[in-house]
């Protein structure tokens, strides 16, 4: 992983209260330049209050963010492309217009902010739209538009709150690529998102905030393992709670079918045979559980 010191973002530490509600408890993290850093947690969690505070458009209590091991101050700020949640564009002002405005609010000159604005729109497949008013465009396309207005300017950080929200698969693929293409640049991108399947698909590393904490922070394979081994039972016949005495069971779901969280003292076979006395077992299978799975435990162990 490549240190959040050489290119890295970082927060360290950050508290934040609104009146008597605690919206962050002491969060850290990184993310390494050229690294992909999903950040998910329910909703209210603090997710946007984390990057409103690396923007600068929020003020934090306490503790900092850093980029290239800096504090992040206006003018690095200038350098970070930054999706809002609140989206942040001119509903009246024409796509094209728009893109070029911040380009040259980032200091690209009037050819090179031209030539950018054609570049993002192109690629992220707003060019027909180019001379109509953004406030014209469907949801998903004023969407695009904001990100390409993360983007113009050529960024050194992406931070991108719910960037996948509301798109289409087409362009859920275009931003999956596009975000892709930045950490290859060497860029570090931070950007939450509910979809968990996507976060484990593109993420080098994840961090779960529950209620203004981190409860999980690490690779996305690293968190996995470290759930530690789920077994999955078809055994139709089973009464609730036939697995909860056994040795080595830390957790059961009892559904359609059983799930149980096991831990190294687990016998398998024991299991298998506690299972079999409740009658047939269909399907017997052990696997690591998926970000998903790991969520739903992070954010309901408290
Ligand atoms: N300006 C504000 N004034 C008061 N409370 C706020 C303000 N901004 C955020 N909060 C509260 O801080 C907490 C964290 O909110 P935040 O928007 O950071 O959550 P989030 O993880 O981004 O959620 P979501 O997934 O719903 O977007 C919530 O309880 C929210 O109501």
């Amino acid at each position: 992983m490549a240190s959040a010191d050489s290119g890295g973002l970082a927060v360290v530490g950050l508290n934040k209260t609104f009146g008597s509600l605690t919206a962050l408890s002491d969060v850290s993290f990184e993310v390494g330049a050229g690294e992909i850093f999903g950040f998910v947690g329910s909703n209210g969690a603090g997710k946007s209050t984390t990057m409103r505070i690396i923007l600068g458009v929020l003020a934090a209590n306490s503790g900092e963010a850093l980029f290239d091991g800096r504090v992040i101050d206006a003018d690095i700020r200038r350098r970070i492309g930054y999706m809002p949640e609140e989206r942040g564009l001119y509903p009246k002002m024409k796509v094209g217009d728009q893109l070029v405005y911040l380009a040259r609010l980032h200091g690209l000159s009037a050819s090179d902010a031209a030539d950018a604005t054609a570049y993002w729109t192109q690629r992220l497949g707003v060019e027909a739209r180019i001379r109509d008013n953004v406030g014209d465009l469907s949801l998903g396309n004023q969407q695009r538009v904001q990100l390409a207005a993360a983007l113009v300017f050529a960024p050194d950080v992406l931070v991108l709150d719910e960037p996948f929200s509301g798109l289409d698969p087409v362009a859920v693929d275009v931003m999956s690529e596009v975000i892709l293409e930045k950490s290859r640049d060497g860029v570090p991108v931070l950007f939450s998102s509910h979809q968990l399947e996507l976060v484990q698909r593109l993420c080098d590393r994840v961090g779960i905030i529950a209620k203004g904490r981190m409860r999980a922070l690490g690779a996305v394979d690293e968190l996995r393992a470290r759930g530690g081994v789920r077994l999955r039972i078809d055994a139709p016949n089973a009464p609730h709670g036939w697995a909860d005495t056994l040795p080595g069971v830390v957790r059961a779901d009892y559904g359609g079918e059983t799930v149980l969280q096991v831990d190294g003292s687990h016998d398998d076979q024991r299991i298998l045979t506690a299972a079999l006395a409740t009658g047939p077992v269909h399907a017997f299978a052990s696997a690591t559980p998926d970000l998903t799975e790991m969520f739903r435990e992070v954010v309901t162990a408290q």
